[in-house]
């Protein structure tokens, strides 16, 4: 059996090598030849899925590492026969971390000395939005939810609000699949009238994908005296994103909400057991076994004066969102061909980043209240 693999896909010959036979491409740059003779396609976010690869293929299952599957033509691989798989929720926690992790750098540059002061809306409450929602909500923050499928679907209109309600809150995070189609679609679902009622004490993330905000109308917007804060990790037209935008926003991230190792591991684990499933094989293996002992393992404080800050400094720790900035700024010199390598360069080479639950946090004379609070994170305590 041939499986063809995008190379950035970690652990393949660790979860599929006893499978089948790897040919590892770019997934960026994955053509038609590269898959014609394959059994198993198994891919990432950056890799069209559709006719124009996998006509006269003999590609049988379909797999994607990743939470998103924007990139594939579902209804075609289904008029084929062809079985399809993603990993939904794979780095979901991944996301929640790193939205958490801004929010607390925001909430320092504001000079706020509670970050829980801060209203958040969510816009997308499924795994991420969800896995979000419930470490804000125990963090003690005041949280909006706005999902309209879900609301229709659970006919419980009470829990959530609507797009205009979550964007009135101080932060204003998107985390909605992209669809273009249907009466939810969010394709550009944040216009210039949207944005334009966006104030200037107001943050928007965005870590869902980058079409669901228009950017030329973001582009303009930022370029007004009472722009709001804006942190962008999705951007329209990856890799070849405009470096003007990256100029124009407050924190400019690389497409690697995603991206610890946790969350990518998961995702290759998920893609396994499908595949595994699909070919009547045992599953034998789990992310767990394979991820490595995290360089830093241990933290311990005593007595905090300032709580908020020791939870601020185990967080950043583990994830500081001003690296992932630093980096892509950097990277933003050259042709437009240059940028774009250097995009998907700065995806390539990400450093390990472990989640907060990899992290054994030690406190001793602390409050209940920041032990509740690291808990709600994810971190592993010892008292
Ligand atoms: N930045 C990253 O690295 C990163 C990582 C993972 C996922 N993502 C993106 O985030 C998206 C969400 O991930 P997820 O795991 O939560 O997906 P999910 O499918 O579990 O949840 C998406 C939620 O969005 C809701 N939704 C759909 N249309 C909406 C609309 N118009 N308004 C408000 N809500 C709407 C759905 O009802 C659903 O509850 C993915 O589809 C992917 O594109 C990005
Ligand atoms: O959809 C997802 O899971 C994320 O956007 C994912 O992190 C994208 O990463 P990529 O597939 O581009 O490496």
């Amino acid at each position: 059996m041939l499986i063809v693999a995008d190379e950035n896909i970690p652990l393949l010959e660790s979860f599929f090598g006893d499978i089948g036979d790897i040919r590892r491409v770019s997934g960026r740059t994955m053509t038609a030849a590269d898959v014609q003779d394959a059994d198993v396609l198994l891919v990432r976010s950056v890799t069209r899925v559709g006719p124009e690869l996998l006509e006269g293929s003999r590609v049988r299952f379909v797999g994607t590492a990743t939470i998103g599957t924007d990139h594939v033509d579902q209804a075609w691989l289904a008029e084929r026969g062809i079985r399809f798989a993603a990993a939904p929720g794979c780095n979901a926690n991944s996301v929640a971390e790193f939205v958490l992790s801004v929010l607390s750098v925001h909430a320092e540059v504001r000079a706020l000395s509670d970050w829980t002061a801060m209203s958040v809306g969510i816009v997308g409450v499924g795994n991420v939005g969800g896995e979000l929602a419930r470490k804000l909500e125990r963090l003690g923050f005041e949280v909006k939810l706005c999902d309209p499928p879900r609301a229709e679907a659970e006919g419980d209109e009470e829990q959530f609000v609507s797009l205009e309600e979550a964007m009135e809150c101080d932060v204003v995070t998107l985390h909605t699949p992209l669809t273009r189609d249907g009466k939810h679609a969010t394709f550009r679902m944040l216009d210039a009238a949207r944005l334009d009622r966006l104030r200037a004490d107001q943050l928007l993330i965005n870590a869902g994908r980058g079409e669901v905000i228009d950017a030329r109308a973001l582009h303009e917007r930022l370029g007004q005296a009472n722009a709001p804060r804006v942190a962008l990790d999705v951007w329209e037209r990856e890799p070849r994103i405009d470096p003007e935008l990256v100029e124009r926003v407050w924190l400019a991230t690389p497409h690697i909400g995603g991206y610890s190792l946790e969350g990518k591991v998961q995702g290759t684990e998920m893609v396994y057991r499908a595949l595994s499933h699909y070919l009547g094989l045992p599953v034998r293996k789990k992310a767990g076994q394979f991820l490595p002992e995290p360089a830093l393992s241990k933290v311990s404080f005593t007595s905090a004066a300032d709580e908020q800050d020791a939870l601020r400094i185990a967080l950043r720790a583990c994830y500081d969102p001003r690296a992932d900035d630093a980096r892509l700024r950097a990277a933003m010199g050259g042709s437009a061909d240059e940028r774009a390598a250097a995009f998907d360069r700065l995806r390539r080479d990400y450093p390990v980043r472990r989640e907060c639950s990899s992290l054994k946090v030690q406190l001793k004379g602390t409050s209940k209240s920041l032990q509740d609070s690291f808990r709600a994170i994810g971190f592993k305590l010892k008292i």
